[in-house]
């Protein structure tokens, strides 16, 4: 069949136990990320970890999130509109909640003091264990990144200082007459991003070649992405997935994001510097990043990372 015709995303399966470093399925999972994200800037993670009954309990309280008032949810805020309570008038559809350092219990346990003052033990196990789940996936994914480039030695020092938010997502369905654009096209501003979502459907990658995929999340999956600072590190040997979400279906979408965010300095490693190809971004600060996003008030440039440090 003619790829071209029908553009499909690499599926790469985590299922296997042997899969651990230093074992012969690691080091070939490790070449497919590699490529999946030098071609695509993602990938289709197939993880059986994480278990069905977590899924419905995590979309279970994404609901109970949505439904509380406006008055609760914008007492969510932040000086960074990557975290925060996200509701933009040029994007009536959807509604976002930043749990800003989701793997602590500390940082579950203040979101959680925000929007339920009375207490909600059962929201704040379910959110960390998840967000801890998931930063599990990332980690592989980011270990195995740094080691297909040969510069495993730099693994540890960008992993101690990682820190991981976790956004749940609302969109509604279109009113008559409304857009059906749920987020513009974009990369993200994360160093990796893992998505999933409740069968709704709704996500959309933009190929290289320009053509569109449009997916439903299967069960048991999780979408990989490249963000511009991993597109950085790698001295732009990783492409970051530009994307959008148009809701077409009948059914809300509800989604769930963990981004990994560098508390440092993002900088190419010597290894991947050549007389070839010259370092192309200054060292920056990945929250430096954020904050110019920030300021991008209208989001109309499609890729920051080009715009902040050509
Ligand atoms: O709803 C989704 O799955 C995607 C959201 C997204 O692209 C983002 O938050 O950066
Ligand atoms: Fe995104």
């Amino acid at each position: 069949m003619d790829q071209k015709a029908n553009p499909q995303l690499p599926i790469i399966d985590f299922t296997e136990d042997s899969l651990y470093p230093g074992s012969s399925s690691w080091i070939l999972t490790s070449n497919e990320v590699r490529h999946a994200f030098e071609e695509y800037g993602c990938f289709v993670a197939v993880y059986d970890k994480i278990k069905m009954q977590m899924n419905k309990d995590v979309f279970r309280a994404s609901r109970e999130l949505f439904d509380l008032p406006l008055e609760t949810k914008v007492k969510n805020v932040s000086d960074n509109i990557y975290y925060g309570y996200l509701k933009l008038p040029m994007i009536p559809l959807y509604e976002s909640l930043g749990i800003r350092n989701a793997t602590t219990s500390d940082g579950i346990r203040s979101f959680s003091n925000i929007m339920f003052p009375s207490g909600n033990d059962h929201f704040c196990k379910t959110m960390h264990l998840h967000a801890n789940q998931l930063s599990e996936l990332e980690q592989m994914v980011a270990r195995m990144v740094f080691e297909s480039y040969g510069v495993e030695k730099h693994y540890e020092s960008y992993a101690k200082i990682m820190t991981y938010l976790l956004r749940v997502m609302k969109y509604r369905l279109p009113q008559k007459g409304e857009t059906n654009v749920g987020a513009h096209v974009h990369t993200d501003k994360s160093f990796i991003t893992i998505l999933h979502e409740d069968q709704a459907g709704g996500i959309e990658i933009r190929t290289k070649d320009n053509e569109w995929i449009a997916m439903k999340i299967p069960p048991y999956c999780y979408l990989v992405m490249a963000g511009d600072a991993l597109l950085a590190w790698s001295n732009d040997k990783i492409h970051s997935a530009f994307h959008q979400v148009i809701i077409r279906g009948e059914k809300e979408r509800y989604s769930l994001g963990l981004f990994s965010f560098v508390n440092g300095i993002i900088e190419a490693p010597e290894e991947l510097v050549d007389e070839e190809h010259p370092r192309i971004y200054k060292p920056f600060h990945h929250y430096d990043l954020l904050d110019f996003y920030a300021k991008d008030d209208d989001h109309k440039t499609e890729c920051t990372m080009k715009a902040y440090r050509l």
